[in-house]
């Protein structure tokens, strides 16, 4: 049976660790929260020159913070009309003259090419870098709607002219970046190394940095009449999640195609929880995306996938996160594991603005790791970035980035050659151990994580990544979505895997004698 397969189907049997459920606490203390909102223009979404000083106060108790959002939108006397942003086709000359109005359904360029959202860079010069730095670093830690979220403190370099009243969020991003100390000292020797938690988000993945821009464009498409009835995904799990999400939340219809077997349950039972209609087809997930483009071309439902470039403008914000945690120094690696292959762009990208802008003077080095069951754009790298070839992807634990044909493959290309970088691969066995190795350091990390860990362990050993290089490793997705696979680790049962890091269970007799006797042998070994 399959990796993948056997994550869903054995999932309800007995668990070799035995362990008990527990009781759940009783929760006594609630903590109440005074929204707080900054009263300069440039918080309310104004193009106000100086950066915001905040200045604490209550808002009526009959308001909520989108009300209050909207009237401070409403009652501007400078319209957010400065900025402004539309598709262009993907890499164009630039005598090209073909764009789109982000109001327009529009997927592909006239020549069938991917498209892009451009900025208007020349109204976002007129303020320069340490102005960008310091209203984006005013709005972190507020409740201020949209602002809380770390996808909308950029909106204005994210989706300027959406209304504030059309956004659905759930306060995405601001995710943790972690001092990886142990994991860097004991296993590579580098103090600088750093774990972008991306999965520790609303549904558990990165997904939800794109989900909230595409969810919002979608609800201002309705309100202004767009004949959509839902919005769908072909998914490997967590696209699916983030889109059944937003779209509840915002109570628009989504529909979701699934290859069958080939998700874990925790990320199977998402969508089917928020509501969403969900076809499991027989077929993998190239073959579930084929569907749907052949599918919305034909219904009005909006296409959620990276191939739909309003993704890519959530996604980016997580480099511009990155950025933004260093105090805007510019870490020298940053690594991403990779699948359909938008992130990486979405990285490059933000990295990108930021250095036009005048935030940064640089960007850092990207490196794209993918499974070795899933690897067309590493071959396509090693031969020289020749002529690309799209493979039957084989099953891997890293089961969400199980693609052959990826549909941002032009974009992912792209980023690399202007970043200097560099793609690597992991086997099943490498990446299962280095995921078991960063959990060892007290991280709970996915496959596709141990993928991008993998590559970092590779280039460290070569040393093309120096000891002392400021490295930044992206964590996709949560490890509790990915539990079966660790606990098949951990149990030591998947087949020609020595797992070498595997820590199972000990089972001992109810006695005090037993008992002490495995506790002895245990510390006699670890003194
Ligand atoms: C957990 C996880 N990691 C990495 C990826 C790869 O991202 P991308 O498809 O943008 O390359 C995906 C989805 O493909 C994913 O779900
Ligand atoms: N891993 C993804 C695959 C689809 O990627 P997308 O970014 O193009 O939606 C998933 O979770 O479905």
């Amino acid at each position: 049976m399959s990796a993948a397969a056997s994550s869903s189907s054995s999932l309800f049997q007995p668990s070799p660790f035995h362990l008990a459920p527990r009781k759940p606490h009783k929760c006594s203390h609630r903590l109440k929260l005074t929204p707080i909102r900054s009263s300069s223009a440039a918080a309310a979404g104004n193009d106000s020159p100086a950066p915001p000083a905040p200045t604490k106060h209550r808002r009526p108790a009959d308001q909520n913070i989108r009300q209050e959002a909207h009237l401070l939108h409403t009652s501007s006397t400078t319209p957010n009309h400065h900025f402004s942003a539309k598709y262009v086709p993907f890499n164009a000359s630039p005598s090209c003259t073909e764009s789109y109005s982000l109001d327009e359904i529009v997927y592909r360029s006239q020549s069938g090419g991917l498209l892009d959202v451009a900025h208007d860079f020349d109204a976002l010069r007129r303020f320069d870098g340490a102005y960008w730095r310091s209203l984006f670093d005013s709005r972190i830690g507020h409740t201020t709607w949209p602002y809380g979220s770390g996808v909308w403190s950029k909106k204005e370099w994210v989706l300027p002219q959406i209304d504030p009243d059309d956004i659905v969020s759930a306060f995405e991003g601001n995710s943790n970046l972690f001092w990886a100390e142990r994991f860097g000292k004991q296993f590579l020797g580098m103090n600088d190394l750093w774990v972008k938690h991306c999965g520790i988000s609303h549904t558990g993945s990165f997904k939800d940095l794109g989900m909230t821009v595409l969810v919002s464009q979608v609800n201002r498409l309705r309100r202004l009449g767009k004949p959509l009835v839902g919005v769908g995904c072909a998914s490997t799990g967590d696209t699916s999640a983030a889109l059944s999400a937003y779209c509840a939340s915002a109570g628009i219809p989504s529909i979701v195609f699934l290859p069958s077997n080939k998700i874990s349950i925790a990320q199977l039972v998402q969508p089917i929880a928020n509501g969403a209609f969900v076809l499991s087809i027989d077929t993998d997930f190239d073959g579930c995306m084929r569907l749907i483009r052949e599918v919305t071309a034909e219904l009005p439902i909006y296409l959620a996938n990276s191939l739909n470039s309003l993704r890519l403008e959530g996604q980016k914000t997580a480099a511009i996160e990155i950025l933004q945690q260093f105090d805007w120094e510019v870490p020298d690696w940053v690594i991403v594991p990779g699948g359909n292959l938008g992130n990486i762009y979405a990285f490059y990208k933000g990295f990108h603005m930021c250095k036009e802008l005048g935030l940064v003077d640089r960007i850092p080095r990207l490196v794209c790791a993918q499974a070795a069951n899933a690897n067309p754009l590493y071959l396509h790298y090693k031969s020289g970035w020749t002529e690309f070839k799209p493979m039957k992807a084989n099953t891997t634990f890293a089961s969400a980035i199980q693609i052959g044909d990826p549909v941002s493959i032009d974009r992912a290309v792209y980023a690399l050659k202007k970043s200097d970088g560099i793609v690597e691969e992991a086997t099943e066995e490498e990446l299962m151990d280095a995921m078991a190795q960063a959990d060892s350091t007290g991280m709970f990390t996915c496959p596709h994580t141990g993928v991008a860990l993998t590559a970092l362990i590779k280039l460290r050993s070569s040393g093309v990544i120096g000891p002392t290089d400021r490295t930044v490793v992206v964590s996709t997705a949560h490890g509790l979505k990915f539990t079966q696979s660790k606990i098949e680790y951990h149990s030591k049962c998947i087949p020609d895997m020595a797992c070498r890091f595997a820590n199972p269970p000990v089972q001992v007799k109810a006695d005090f004698g037993s008992v002490m006797d495995v506790l002895k042998k245990y510390l006699s070994k670890s003194s």
